[in-house]
């Protein structure tokens, strides 16, 4: 264990810990991360999607400096800024008419998660709420109260009710989890969920910490059907496979609905904690001070943002995500060739998912050896993390920067770690003190 990672434990709280390796860093750049011991890594986690575009983009660091060279306060509280002005109005010009209404500015995935949870009720008078199994929008406890997430110990809203969410592998095929899936949401509004009751259904267009479930065609479009029937508002969660990662501008396009309301964050700041809500302006003006925090809607956070959805655009970075996630998702499918131990590789653009089981037929979760094969990446210079309501699914989030030679170079690594890991050369013990989720 390095230095610096001693002297954090000895520092600052497990709290947020979320640990799979003693990884501690002193910089970073592009989709490179800088060890305290000087190595170079390749990041292919970006900070769970947060580093859209890799570490110290100059876009975001001369908007940053601009920003902060001339403030404009430091809140939209209790004054209008201008950078946030011009942010709103750059935000809803990429939401579909239904959300074209006005945008609400947060810190995090969670706080905007958790502001449209009492939204939507407020607004609707409807007191229930869908979302589904293995959903994660979020740490706080009013994004945990409409998650599915095993992994989060908050308590869930009285209003809430989980349904399951179409999983085409472990169905047998994407024709199975949709009818399954949309058999139990039937189910449940012919007994215990009367639909006219129900204000909003959170969707994640790709179901990332669930596991990276990727929806089979068609299956978003039934559930628009029965949520527009019964004037239920759809939110689509693009927090983690938002603003192109999916190699589409906004992953609910891919996925076959259309949101009422749209939640950006993560990727939204390039590493600096900004979060949007875009919705109708009935819900999103239906009262004021409803949800507030002292430096939301800051200035500098507002122009990283900026940055990033002009940087996007300029670098094309949409199209780079669908090609060099391509490029990666045929890489992954060759190494499923040679490692009985993957048992799918699914995903869209730079949304990746690779899970991993102990036997094909069974579909048996390997837990321990997603948890090794993480560990053993990081030994060899890849960070990756795991997902999963099992946790057996490798996550892979770069940044939407990564080169076709770097996501090569990330499979390199990955093919000697598993094949390692499968061999039983990593030692079980290195996994003592990285507990994951
Ligand atoms: C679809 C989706 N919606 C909302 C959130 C919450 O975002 P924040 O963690 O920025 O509050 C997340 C956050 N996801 C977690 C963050 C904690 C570590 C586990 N991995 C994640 O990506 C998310 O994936």
């Amino acid at each position: 264990m390095s230095g610096l990672y001693a002297r954090e434990s000895r520092s600052v709280s497990t709290m947020a810990h979320l640990r799979f390796f003693p990884l501690a860093v002193t910089g970073g750049s592009g989709a490179y991360l800088t060890g305290d011991d000087g190595r170079r890594l390749l990041d292919f986690a970006a900070s769970w999607g947060a580093a859209s575009l890799g570490h110290a983009h100059p876009a975001v660091r001369a908007a940053v400096d601009r920003a902060l060279s001339d403030q404009a306060g430091a809140s939209y509280l209790s004054m209008a800024n201008d950078i946030c002005v011009l942010l709103a109005e750059r935000l809803l010009a990429l939401v579909p008419g239904r959300a074209r209404g006005r945008v609400w500015f947060g810190h995090s995935g969670s706080d905007a998660n958790e502001t449209v949870a009492r939204m939507v009720v407020a607004a609707t008078g409807r007191p229930r709420i869908l979302a589904f199994r293995g959903a994660y929008h979020g740490g706080t406890v009013g994004s945990m109260a409409v998650s599915g997430h095993p992994a989060q110990q908050g308590l869930r809203a009285a209003g809430l009710t989980l349904v399951p969410y179409p999983d085409s592998f472990a169905a047998g095929s994407p024709e199975a989890a949709m009818q399954q899936a949309l058999a139990e949401l039937e189910r449940l509004f012919a007994t215990e969920v009367p639909p006219h009751e129900v204000a909003a259904f959170f969707v994640e267009p790709i179901q990332s910490d669930g596991g990276m479930l990727v929806p089979p065609s068609g299956y978003f479009a039934a559930v628009e059907a029965l949520c527009r029937k019964n004037g239920i508002l759809i939110i689509s969660d693009e927090v983690k496979v938002g603003l192109g990662r999916t190699g589409r501008f906004n992953a609910f396009g891919q996925a076959g609905f259309e949101p009422d309301i749209v939640v950006f964050g993560k990727g939204l700041g390039g590493g600096l904690p900004i979060s949007a809500v875009v919705g109708p302006e009935a819900l999103m003006n239906h009262s004021s001070a409803f949800s507030l925090q002292t430096v939301h809607g800051n200035p500098v956070c507002a122009a990283a943002a900026l940055a990033v959805l002009d940087t996007i655009e300029r670098e094309n970075l949409v199209e780079n995500a669908d090609r060099t996630g391509q490029v990666l998702h045929e890489a992954l499918t060759g190494l499923a060739s040679k490692y009985a131990i993957i048992g799918d590789v699914r995903g869209r653009g730079l949304a990746l998912g690779v899970e991993l089981v102990n036997d094909r037929s069974t579909r048996k979760p390997a837990r321990r050896e997603a948890a090794l094969a993480v560990f053993r990446a990081f030994e060899l210079g890849l960070v990756l993390y795991y997902v999963g309501v099992e946790s057996n699914v490798l996550e892979l989030t770069p940044p939407l920067t990564l080169t076709e030679e770097e996501a090569r170079q990330g499979v390199a690594i990955l093919d000697r770690a598993l094949g390692e890991v499968t061999q039983g050369l990593v030692d079980h013990k290195v996994l003592d003190g990285f507990s994951g989720w």
